[in-house]
């Protein structure tokens, strides 16, 4: 595990690279190519799901890299590296960051976030990143020894607030309380946004959709000019 890591993206846009099954850019070939964009245009790191797009970067861009994998089980909501495998997959893979859904809602296979975290802590790797939707959620996280929040899963928990932009006011209160960095990272479209971020706490910014999802860009202009009839 490299602290310095942190050092390196502090400040600085981070750039998450995903396309699911169903989306039309689906590919680690594309997600690497959308790795080396983003490295050009300044990003300081990138963040990318699953072990082979992990891989596939990792091969083509030197930046920090915070892994993920989403995959569903039965019975839970969780979905964010769900499970012991996925995060040690995602390790194995190049991630010097995983990244872990740390909410309060119950996991897979009956694992809990306090085994998961002091398993993967104890291992030494990688840097833990909490993907949180509330401000209780980041403080509970830090206490299990996550270096890292984020708020990720702000609007994508039903006791979260549900709305269009960023949450500012979660990162501005966890930001506020919490020792560990806070990532500005969820529905964060414009370049005035990602300052608001900063300027809320944020120790760096992660931006996904905004820039790495044509489908969501060319959508937010063709609604827009709709709307201005
Ligand atoms: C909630 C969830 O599953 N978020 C995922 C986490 O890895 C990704 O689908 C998002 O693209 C990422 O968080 C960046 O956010 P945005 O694309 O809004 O800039």
């Amino acid at each position: 595990m490299d602290k310095t890591m942190l050092e390196k993206v502090r400040g600085g846009i981070i750039v998450s690279c995903q396309a699911l099954p169903e989306e039309p850019l689906f590919g680690s070939e594309v997600m690497a190519k959308m790795a080396i964009a983003a490295q050009a245009g300044g990003a300081v790191g990138i963040r990318a799901n699953t072990p082979v797009d992990i891989a596939a970067i990792k091969a083509e861009v030197n930046l920090p890299l915070i892994g993920l994998w989403k995959r569903d089980y039965e019975g839970s909501e969780v979905y964010i590296t769900p499970t012991l495998e996925e995060a040690e997959e995602v390790i194995r893979a190049g991630a010097d960051i995983v990244a872990l859904d740390a909410t309060s809602r119950p996991r897979p296979k009956g694992e809990t976030l306090e085994e998961l975290a002091a398993k993967l802590r104890s291992r030494g790797d990688a840097l833990l990143m909490a993907d949180i939707s509330t401000v209780e959620e980041g403080l509970r996280a830090e206490e299990l020894g996550f270096h890292i929040l984020s708020t990720t899963m702000s609007g994508y928990t039903p006791y979260s607030p549900q709305q269009e932009g960023p949450d500012f006011d979660l990162i501005r209160e966890l930001s506020a309380r919490a020792s560990v960095p806070v990532f500005a990272e969820g529905r964060i479209h414009t370049r005035e946004e990602a300052v608001e971020c900063f300027r809320s706490g944020a120790y760096t910014v992660v931006i996904g959709g905004a820039i790495t999802r044509p489908q969501q860009i060319t959508k937010r202009f063709t609604d827009f000019v709709r709307s201005q009839g």
